[in-house]
């Protein structure tokens, strides 16, 4: 089957390529419920095992890269893939098979959320291949969605204010993306009470701001919010469109789950709108 053909009839289609997440609240098991959510069909390349939950990371057991490849080629020549997003992906050998796909014009409309570390303090992107970010992957990106720390890393400055962030969002865009979204989960010090993301398109700076729900149900908020502008992408939204109903999104995700007790640490976001709709069971 050619895969750039898709019928009218069909859902669109969206892959991720990211880590599982044993407690399902972040990784491939949020980006699949996300795009689910957001009425995009999905399909995955798993990049690495996590023993996680919400607590802690205990084990990575990453992918071997070829193997990466087979999973993402087997996709790629069957289903009319129209958007992928890509989150953890472990070893500098998974980020460069992944940037010598998007090199070769194999990944459509790319979103790329570069995780290199877990809420709960876990590294889960080997130190040498944050360089391979910078040089391979990040030119082929249509849309990079770093948080403040991952932003640091990236450009290797700190970033404390809200001026310092937007700056953060216009120089990472030099490295190649057509957009960033620096976002502001993590708040900084001039932001208190909100969750403040700097949204760089068209080259010019924009703030994407939301109130800050407090409770700390938080686990795979990246992940979901880079697989919503996957999805929308998917779904034809032009990007700045994308990126703001994302927003809108996470923020519902976010504050449905604000009264849930799963798990002992940060916990996972309502995807589907349980908390305002009718209970689920
Ligand atoms: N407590 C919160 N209240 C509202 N929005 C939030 C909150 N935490 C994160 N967000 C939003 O969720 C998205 C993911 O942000 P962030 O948590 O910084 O990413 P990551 O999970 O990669 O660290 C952003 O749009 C951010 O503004
Ligand atoms: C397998 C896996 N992938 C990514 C993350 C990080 O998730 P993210 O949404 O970026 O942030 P936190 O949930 O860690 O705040 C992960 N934990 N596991």
């Amino acid at each position: 089957m050619n895969a750039a053909a898709n019928s009218a009839a069909n859902p669109p289609v969206a892959l991720t390529i990211a880590g599982s997440d044993s407690g399902g609240g972040a990784g491939i098991q949020a980006d699949l419920k996300t795009f689910a959510a957001l009425g995009v069909f999905g399909a995955s390349a798993v990049t690495a095992l996590t023993a996680q939950n919400t607590a802690a990371v205990r084990g990575v057991h990453p992918t071997p890269a070829p193997f990466v490849l087979a999973q993402v080629e087997a996709v790629l020549d069957d289903l009319p893939v129209a958007a992928v997003k890509t989150g953890m992906l472990a070893t500098a050998e998974i980020v460069r098979t992944v940037a010598g796909l998007a090199a070769a014009g194999r990944l459509p409309r790319l979103v790329v959320d570069p995780v290199m570390v877990s809420s709960s303090g876990h590294r889960l992107l080997e130190p040498d291949a944050e360089r391979r970010y910078v040089e391979e992957l990040l030119p082929h990106a249509q849309v990079l969605t770093p948080n403040l720390r991952e932003a640091e890393v990236l450009l290797g400055r700190r970033i404390g204010t809200l001026a310092e962030q937007r700056a953060a969002a216009a120089d990472l865009a030099a490295l190649g993306p057509a957009t960033v979204v620096v976002k502001g989960g993590h708040s900084v010090s001039d932001t208190p009470g909100e969750a403040v993301d700097v949204l760089w398109h068209r080259g010019a700076a924009r703030e994407l701001r939301s109130r800050r729900v407090e409770g700390g149900n938080n686990h795979g908020s990246g992940c979901s919010f880079a697989s919503a502008i996957a999805a929308l992408l998917a779904r034809g939204r032009p990007v700045e469109a994308a990126v703001t109903e994302a927003k809108a999104y996470i923020w519902t995700a976010i504050r449905g789950a604000a009264g849930w007790s799963l798990g002992a640490g940060h916990g996972p976001l309502d995807h589907f709108g349980w908390a305002s709709g009718p209970a689920p069971g």
